[in-house]
């Protein structure tokens, strides 16, 4: 993604307009192959907005998303090869189990034949810690249990890059601590490319391999867990993260008022870059 700017209101796809409210600005962000990467920032600070952008849910008002040499900025969601996961799973009541987990696979080559469908099913249930519930109904499951179903849909398929908004957020934290755990360990053994929004620090730190730090529309740190720690770049991202100041980093604003990262162990990667 390249100078992604995602605006509200009117006059959002170009005029200046004092209603209009700049909820990404100016973002540049490269996900690596096979790593999960989480987008931190505290409420309004445009998570939701740039991953919808990626998603193509929401038009960029500037710049561009992209899949290695892809351009994918026209093109519409259903054709990105993206998987989306949001904070209530959004799974179908009438359907059991099965037949949700079944849904995501609709015109993959595991869509059909129905043994071919079914053994996909079963692999992504057990994948989750749901073995055997392929005829529960859905209605009967805990919270914890939906997200995991709500999961196994997502992965089914196989996306190349799965898009989670916040999706623990709707459960207790006694039970988000516990799976946030799972759910990165999951991403990892289905090598899943994953972006992860969220605007809790412990999950954050938990699940991802890179964190990148949003604040009012702008990516201000993308790093590693412990590099984050260690160097936060700016005083603002050391407040978030309740961290003392010591130890940051330079930080530059590009010409155009972007923000860049400076420091980032993916200095080569090439905007969305499939796995290798
Ligand atoms: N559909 C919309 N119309 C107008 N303004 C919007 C819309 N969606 C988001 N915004 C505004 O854009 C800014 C960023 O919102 P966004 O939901 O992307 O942030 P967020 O970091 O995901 O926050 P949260 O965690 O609370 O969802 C906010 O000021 C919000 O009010």
């Amino acid at each position: 993604m390249r100078g992604a700017v995602v605006r509200y209101g009117s006059g959002a796809q170009g005029g200046r307009d004092a209603a209009v409210t700049t909820a990404v600005d100016g973002v540049d962000l490269d996900v690596a192959g096979g790593e999960v990467l989480a987008l931190l920032g505290p409420s309004g600070c445009g998570k939701s907005s740039l991953l919808r952008a990626i998603a193509g849910l929401e038009p960029l008002s500037a710049g561009s998303v992209a899949w290695g040499e892809e351009p994918l900025t026209a093109v519409p969601t259903h054709r990105r090869g993206f998987g989306l996961m949001f904070q209530d799973g959004q799974l179908f009541p009438h359907r059991d189990v099965g037949r949700n987990v079944a849904y995501g696979l609709r015109g993959t080559r595991w869509g059909a034949p129905r043994p071919v469908r079914d053994e996909r099913v079963t692999a992504m249930l057990e994948l989750v810690g749901l073995a055997g519930y392929e005829r529960r109904a859905v209605t009967t499951l805990s919270g914890g249990q939906a997200q995991r179903v709500a999961l196994a849909r997502s992965l089914a398929p196989s996306p190349r890059l799965l898009l989670l908004d916040e999706p623990l957020s709707s459960l207790d934290r006694r039970l988000r601590e516990d799976l946030v755990g799972e759910l990165g360990a999951v991403l990892r053994t289905a090598g899943t490319t994953a972006l992860y929004v969220t605007h809790d620090h412990d999950e954050a730190f938990t699940v991802a391999d890179r964190v990148g730090v949003m604040l009012e529309g702008r990516l201000v740190r993308v790093a590693k867990p412990d590099a984050l720690r260690a160097a936060p770049a700016t005083p603002e991202v050391a407040a978030f993260l309740g961290l003392p100041r010591a130890g940051s980093e330079p930080h530059r604003t590009t010409s155009d008022g972007g923000s860049r990262v400076t420091g980032s162990r993916h200095p080569g990667s090439a905007r969305l870059r499939p796995r290798a």
